[in-house]
């Protein structure tokens, strides 16, 4: 199979910000902006946007882009002295065209290789080396794929430690018909209650209030069923034990300058993440993290078990 790839196209997006647009030849694409090395449009076959971005974000330095993929690094949320979630989502990343070969089992054509490393601004408030490669994919199929090598480059063999998320914001028709499966009965710390650790009970998890958790120890595969849409996005994960699950509700969306007062209902954020236990290379070290991204349409929908629909229906 010819692995020739597709030539990265680049254009100016908001506020003449660069973004990298890349197509597969069914139709799917995904746009991703150099600040941030953040990705902010992912769409299938159909030309459907898949990803929230609020209609208030605010696409200017140094304000992170609310929506689409930010990248939490060094720090996730206020988990460290960090600015909240860390430098890396309002940085400017720039193009590597041949990066450090690494394995991978893609066919795709359509991806794009970003490189973050510290300036003399970032030494100063998180004194180390480091080089943060992100491959950002999109497959044949549509599938998103993410995938983060961070590299300890320091010559005076300093260690580092960081905590790291793909904060993900994913569009759903409504907040309160969405459930996400695969996180049931896990410990959770609640940023909701200082930090505390509970367990998850109850079947499955619905919405019907402000949500901001991080699930430990999860399963590498994650499921949102949105019922109305009829679709359900799968998060496959790797290197990123935990998973965050946040939705401002309607208070905290009023709070925030950046997103709309009812934009709680058509997002929900389910991040692939490593918080509870901090990840420390040593020099020379270098760890990976890896999200893929589906969406699928999905043969269950809102009252199909309800008998007396079924009824009505038949
Ligand atoms: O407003 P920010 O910095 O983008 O953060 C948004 C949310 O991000 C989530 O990941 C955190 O768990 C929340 O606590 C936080 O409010």
């Amino acid at each position: 199979m010819s692995t020739e790839r597709v030539p990265i196209e680049i254009c100016n997006g908001v506020n003449g910000l660069e973004k990298v647009v890349l197509r597969e030849v069914r139709g799917s694409s995904a746009e991703v902006y150099l600040y941030g090395g953040q990705v902010t449009s992912w769409k299938n076959e159909h030309g459907e946007e898949l990803l929230f971005i609020s209609s208030k974000a605010i696409c200017k330095p140094p304000k992170a882009i609310r929506g689409g993929i930010p990248i939490c690094f060094p720090q996730f949320g206020s988990h460290g002295s960090l600015e909240q979630h860390g430098f890396a989502r309002n940085r400017f990343w720039t193009i590597e065209a041949e990066p450090p070969p690494f394995p991978t089992n893609s066919s795709s054509k359509a991806f794009v290789d970003l490189i973050l490393k510290p300036s003399e601004e970032d030494m100063k408030i998180w004194p180390h080396s480091f080089e943060f490669r992100l491959r950002i994919t999109l497959g044949p199929g549509g599938d998103l794929m993410l995938t983060s090598r961070i590299r300890n480059t320091s010559t005076e063999g300093k260690p580092f430690t960081f905590t790291f998320a793909y904060h993900t914001y994913f569009s759903v028709s409504d907040i309160s018909e969405v459930r996400v499966e695969g996180l049931e009965t896990l410990d959770y710390l609640d940023n909701l209650q200082n930090k505390e650790r509970f367990t998850e009970q109850g079947d499955a998890i619905t919405f019907e209030a402000e949500v901001d958790k991080v699930y430990l120890s999860t399963p590498t595969k994650i499921a949102i069923l949105d019922h109305e849409k009829k679709r359900t996005f799968v998060i496959r994960k790797d290197g990123l034990p935990d998973a965050v699950v946040w939705n401002p509700w309607d208070k905290k969306a009023k709070a925030m300058a950046d997103f709309g007062d009812d934009e709680y209902k058509h997002m929900l954020c389910v991040e692939a993440a490593a918080v509870e236990k901090p990840i420390t290379l040593k020099p020379g070290e270098e760890w990976r993290g890896r999200q893929e991204l589906s969406a699928v349409p999905s043969s269950y929908c809102s009252g199909q078990l309800d008998p007396q629909r079924v009824l009505q229906s038949s």
